[in-house]
């Protein structure tokens, strides 16, 4: 099992996938993959989720993770699936101390100082900075990341292609997510491996 920095420098873009339909899940995967871009976080928003993880970890190279983590409960069903790494929107004592008695690599997501705080107390130094334009942006990143030195970010939330570059320049910001790399629908594949490419070459 990879740590969570190894998943994190693996690809600069950590595409944020919505799976509604089962069918979807392998040839979203693979387009994603060819395109560059291994790391995949499957939200545990649909009633197919574990489902779509357990099909796209079959795909060569697809490092897949459960994003939308919201308690013990489910980060204990997404370990059973398969999870190679766990992506929270905010972190809570319980599902902190949940991922470290799995010993599954967590991402858990944090907006302020006292929820950096709380994750620094359990030994976190990789975060997802959450949601990350509506929590102040890069100004805000850049005045967190001063106290926090040590610690690493994964910036999602409003980020798009185009601002992307942005984030990934900051010293602290190992990948950066986002939905904008699989619009909702039926995959246009072609379209996503393109995107990916393009998310891929970001790389600093
Ligand atoms: O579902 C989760 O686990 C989340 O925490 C939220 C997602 O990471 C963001 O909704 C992605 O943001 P957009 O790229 O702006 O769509």
């Amino acid at each position: 099992m990879k740590q969570i920095e190894t998943v994190m420098r693996t690809a600069p873009v950590i595409p944020v996938l919505v799976i509604e339909d089962l069918a979807h899940a392998k040839p979203i995967a693979e387009a994603l993959v060819a395109g560059g871009l291994k790391v995949l976080e499957v939200t545990l928003r649909t009633s197919v989720a574990f489902q779509a993880m357990e099909i796209m970890r079959q795909v060569p190279g697809a490092i897949v993770g459960a994003g939308t983590v919201l308690n013990p409960s489910q980060l204990g069903s997404a370990v059973d699936a398969g999870a190679d790494f766990i992506v929270s929107p905010g972190l809570t004592p319980a599902l902190g101390q949940a991922a470290i008695t799995a010993g599954v690599p967590f991402l858990p997501g944090v907006s302020n100082a006292a929820d950096i705080m709380l994750g620094l107390d359990f030994g976190f130094h990789h975060f997802k900075f959450f949601p990350a334009e509506t929590s102040g942006g890069i100004t805000a990143l850049k005045a967190l990341a001063a106290p926090f030195f040590d610690a690493k970010f994964c910036p999602t939330g409003g980020i798009s292609a185009a601002t992307a570059p942005d984030w990934l320049a900051l010293d602290p910001v190992l990948c950066v997510g986002g939905s904008w790399v699989v619009p909702k629908g039926a995959p246009d594949v072609a379209l996503i491996e393109a995107t990916a490419r393009a998310a891929a070459a970001l790389a600093q």
